[in-house]
């Protein structure tokens, strides 16, 4: 839902950063290779040991690179199949890293067996979640549905959790909590939106089959 409604905001704000990398020379594929390498660093090496806030700063950081270089190529007007490829292939390994750093953390330091299991789910489900859609796109159909906890919403609901429960090494008391709820919540919405797309996607085959699709 978010990448519907956030999305123009995002591009107001990211246009003019975009223009500065075009003006250096800077090419959006890089821009797509580097912002996941700076979301799977700050993942893997923050998260596992407990860093979340500092994580949460370095993943914000990189993450954001998402919505410059798609907005780089159109500037340039290179926007391209290999970029698309590109793009959504590395978002994968972004979440990837991100649930993954975390399902560490509980494996190790954290010490919950449960909240470690969560932490896999929200990755494997993120992923099947995002397969449905390239699935079905790929067969033809529109998968016209906003999901209810799509890659955006997945980010930030655990990145924000992850950022503010990181203040508990700070002192600040009680916000550890939130990072186990944020990952719940992840967990059930994942699970609801991949309903909505296998149910969108099944009407759609059906319609397409049809010779209807809307
Ligand atoms: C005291 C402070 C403590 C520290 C607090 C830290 C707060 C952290 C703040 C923000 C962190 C969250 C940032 C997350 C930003 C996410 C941006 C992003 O990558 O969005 C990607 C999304 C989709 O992009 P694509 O079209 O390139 O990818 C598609 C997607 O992968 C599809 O997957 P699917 O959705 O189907 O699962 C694939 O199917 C498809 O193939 C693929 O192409 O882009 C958008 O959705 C655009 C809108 C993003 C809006 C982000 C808003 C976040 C901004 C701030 C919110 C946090 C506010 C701060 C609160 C702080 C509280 C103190
Ligand atoms: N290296 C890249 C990255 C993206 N693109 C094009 O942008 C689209 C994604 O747009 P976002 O605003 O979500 O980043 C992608 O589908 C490509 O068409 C590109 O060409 N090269
Ligand atoms: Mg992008
Ligand atoms: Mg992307």
């Amino acid at each position: 839902m978010l990448n519907k409604y956030a999305r123009a905001f995002f591009t107001r704000v990211l246009t003019p950063f975009a223009a500065f990398l075009i003006r250096h020379g800077v090419s959006p594929d890089t821009v797509t290779v580097l912002g996941t390498a700076g979301v799977v660093a700050g993942a893997l090496v923050l998260f596992p040991v407990g860093e979340f806030f500092w994580g949460t700063i370095v993943i914000t950081l990189f993450v954001f690179s998402d919505l410059v270089d798609g907005n780089m190529a159109r500037q340039l007007g290179r926007s391209s199949r290999w970029g698309a490829f590109l793009d959504s292939t590395l978002d994968r390994v972004a979440d990837g890293a991100v649930f993954g750093g975390i399902a560490l953390w509980y494996a190790g330091g954290g010490d919950s067996v449960t909240l470690c299991a969560v932490a896999i789910f929200c990755l494997a489900s993120g992923q099947v979640v995002s397969y449905t859609k390239a699935r079905g796109e790929s067969i033809g159909l529109p998968v016209a549905v906003n999901g209810l906890v799509e890659r955006a919403e997945r980010l930030v609901v655990t990145l924000v959790a992850a950022g503010l429960a990181g203040l508990h090494a700070f002192g600040v008391p009680g916000v550890d909590v939130l990072l186990p709820v944020a990952l719940w919540i992840v967990a059930v919405g994942s699970l609801v939106t991949l309903a909505q797309r296998v149910v969108t996607v099944r009407r759609e085959a059906a319609e397409a089959d049809a010779g209807t699709v809307s």
